[in-house]
């Protein structure tokens, strides 16, 4: 086990849907404008973060495993597929929140961090955000930053587009980039079943197919772009599932179906299990199904889990609260004598 300078403090963080996403056309920057609805689903990574040993990473290429020196590890036990889709050097966006959040804080980002992951990767629910999101704020724990909401999610914004809403979690308005946030009054619980593929699609690629695919469309006519976001905040207000159902879009669907044909399949197999409406997460592969209560997820699941369409599901209800401590915190008393909550990850990985 690594042997670290003081406790570690973990963060847990959701993984987000989107439950309208509206793209605009390219900026001069090489981002769309968007208009998107996040939700925040009872999917988690748990980011843990402890002071590593002095001495910086040696270039790219950070420490290995139980060295202590600062970098980045995979936690739990996750298939050799998973651990492969994962970087963890320098480029892994948990790291770059670190070196983003010392730089603006003046300091080195001498620190070591682990990932639990749950959020399947690249799958358009935002797992590497989540994690520079749950960096973001287990660090300004360890490090006792005095630094609001506000100021770490404009760090968050500049790490990625969907790292500001991980933090903010619950129910969300984004535009701009999706950086740019508004609250969205949800009081009712919404429950979803949803269907990981066994590879990732990458989140450039998609949005350069919906280019490809507005740019070819003008000759037949143009690309069908979903409407606009006001019926959804009210049908999301109204908790009305079978109404929102209906109002579910993605423009970035189209492009993701284009490049990964079988996720057609996978729409309408969840669709055919009983769930009210199926639509692709982000920028996919991920498909989520919103259905009527709790036992309707739960019997959508099971079929679904047997149609050959999809890697695996899970069921989940949103919304939930963005990136929260969870351990370690040393402004606060560890976790109470009733153990930990549900879904601990186990014993502290540095103790
Ligand atoms: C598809 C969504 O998940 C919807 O929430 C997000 O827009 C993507 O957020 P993200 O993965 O954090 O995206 P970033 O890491 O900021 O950008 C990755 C790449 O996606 C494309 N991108 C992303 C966001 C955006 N508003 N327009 C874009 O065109 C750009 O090619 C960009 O270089
Ligand atoms: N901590 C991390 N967890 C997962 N992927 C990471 C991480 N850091 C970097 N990556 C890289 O980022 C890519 C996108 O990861 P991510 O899981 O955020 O995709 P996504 O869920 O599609 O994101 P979005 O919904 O924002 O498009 C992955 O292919 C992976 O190589």
């Amino acid at each position: 086990m690594l042997s670290a300078v003081g406790p570690p403090v973990t963060v847990r963080v959701p993984a987000k849907i989107n439950l309208h996403l509206a793209v605009g056309d390219t900026r001069p920057d090489g981002y769309h404008d968007l208009v998107t609805v996040f939700q925040a689903l009872n999917l988690f990574d748990e980011v843990s973060v402890v002071t590593a040993h002095a001495g910086r990473p040696t270039g790219e290429r950070l420490a290995t495993i139980g060295q202590g020196a600062p970098g980045v590890e995979l936690l739990g036990d996750l298939t050799d597929e998973e651990r492969d889709a994962v970087p963890v050097d320098s480029s892994n966006l948990a790291w770059q929140a670190a070196v983003a959040l010392a730089e603006a804080v003046g300091r080195e980002p001498d620190v070591r961090i682990g990932l639990r992951k749950a959020i399947p990767v690249a799958g358009g629910m935002a797992g590497g955000s989540a994690d520079a999101a749950g960096a973001l704020l287990a660090l300004a724990s360890l490090w006792r930053l005095d630094l609001g909401r506000e100021a770490l999610m404009e760090i968050a914004a500049t790490v990625g587009s969907d790292v500001a809403f991980a933090l903010h979690g619950g129910t969300a308005l984004g535009t701009g980039r999706g950086e740019s946030l508004v609250p969205v009054l949800s009081r009712h619980t919404f429950h979803w079943v949803v269907a990981l593929q066994d590879h990732g699609l990458s989140t450039p690629t998609v949005f350069g197919e919906l280019d490809r695919l507005r740019q070819g469309a003008d000759a037949e006519g143009p690309l069908r772009r979903i409407g606009s976001v006001e019926p959804v905040l009210e049908a999301i207000a109204s908790g009305e599932a079978r109404s929102l159902a209906l109002l579910l879009g993605n423009d970035l669907q189209a492009a993701a179906v284009s490049l990964d044909p079988g996720l057609r399949r996978t729409l309408r197999a969840g669709v055919s299990a009983g769930a009210l409406a199926g639509v692709v997460s982000g920028s996919g592969p991920t498909c989520v199904f919103l259905c009527t209560d709790g036992p309707s997820a739960v019997r959508v699941a099971a079929e679904l889990a047997g149609a050959g369409v999809c890697r695996t599901v899970r069921v989940a209800h949103g919304p939930v609260p963005g990136a929260r401590v969870i351990d370690g915190d040393p402004t606060r008393p560890p976790r109470g004598p009733g153990g930990p909550p549900a879904g601990d990850p186990g014993p502290n990985m540095y103790a």
